[in-house]
């Protein structure tokens, strides 16, 4: 695995066609898309790692899987009376599809979907309280209690923000956010701001990759069907209007951010983190794509093989 990971980077990582770093949110603007990183968490406990696999990173979207597992938590099936759950085909910002649909989010992995599950995780708390659950959560999963919140990124958001802000305002209209809207768009933006490694990350998916129980630690975070059902919304939600072409490309569940990051899952193998900071035209990784395709290429872990 070692050599694969190292050989993937040696290749992919000297791309002179990087994609574009992300700059609506300017404290993203600056990051060197230089940067290239892949963990591989085993099944077996064993982690493998290439690249800029220290540095920390904006997990941005990828959030959006922690957040939806701990609403399905919350609310188990009552989650899907706020989003839905098929692929949008609209970029992940779109507004469009609200006004058609009453208001409701297409799936939890869209923005407007995510400013959802947002609302309905902070069931009357304080955004410090959420976000305080959210953090601890995402501790957990990943056995790691270093993992923290970068301020700079959020305030960067905030300032930003004026899409988001429409997306929670519109919802709103059609009486579908039971908190106040900027305390949802501040639990959303302070989430977003997660920052991990890549083998912070990749550890956090073992879960996924373990019918819903993280097999180094033993602890059972979700039943093995809502495993499946996560990994199924990755799979058809989880790259916007690029998940079609993700699905034909790398052929596994996965979650990407516009920090550049994006998190697979080998149902039954490994839990895959990658991380190149410029995107492609739907706002996916462009290099960290084309890692996974070549991992999945050399190991074999499509979910159609
Ligand atoms: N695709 C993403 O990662 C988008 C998340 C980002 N926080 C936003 O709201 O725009």
């Amino acid at each position: 695995m070692q050599a694969i990971l190292d050989e993937i980077v040696a290749t992919i990582g000297v791309s002179n066609d990087r994609g574009k770093v992300a700059d609506y949110i300017p404290q993203l603007a600056c990051i060197d898309p230089n940067q290239l990183a892949i963990s591989v968490a085993l099944a077996d406990g064993r982690v493998f790692s290439a690249g800029d696999h220290q540095q920390l990173f904006s997990i941005q979207s990828i959030s959006k899987v922690f957040t939806l597992t701990i609403a399905l938590g919350k609310l188990g099936d009552g989650v899907w009376a706020r989003v839905g759950r098929e692929p949008s085909g609209d970029p992940f910002n779109s507004i469009v599809q609200l006004e058609h649909e009453n208001g409701k989010p297409r799936n939890p992995f869209i923005n407007a979907g995510a400013i959802a599950i947002a609302d309905a995780i902070m069931v009357g708390h304080q955004p410090k309280e959420t976000l305080a659950e959210i953090l601890q959560f995402v501790r957990f999963i990943a056995d790691d209690e270093s993992i923290c919140i970068d301020h700079n990124v959020a305030e960067s958001e905030l300032k930003t923000g004026d899409r988001n802000a429409s997306l929670a305002h519109f919802m709103a209209s059609f009486g579908r956010m039971n908190n106040p809207v900027d305390y949802v768009l501040g639990t959303y933006f302070h989430h977003c701001s997660i920052a991990m490694t890549c083998q912070q990350l990749a550890k956090a998916g073992l879960f996924l990759a373990g019918d819903g129980e993280n097999p180094v630690t033993g602890t059972r975070v979700v039943s093995a069907r809502r495993a499946r059902r996560i990994n199924s919304l990755m799979m058809m939600c989880g790259h916007y209007d690029g998940s079609g072409e993700f699905a034909y490309r790398v052929g596994l569940p996965g979650k990407s951010g516009v920090g550049g990051g994006i998190l697979a899952v080998a149902p039954g193998h490994a839990s895959i983190a990658v991380w190149s900071p410029g995107l492609d035209e739907v706002g996916n990784s462009k290099l960290g794509t084309e890692a996974l395709e070549k991992l999945v290429q050399q190991t074999g872990w499509s979910v159609f093989a």
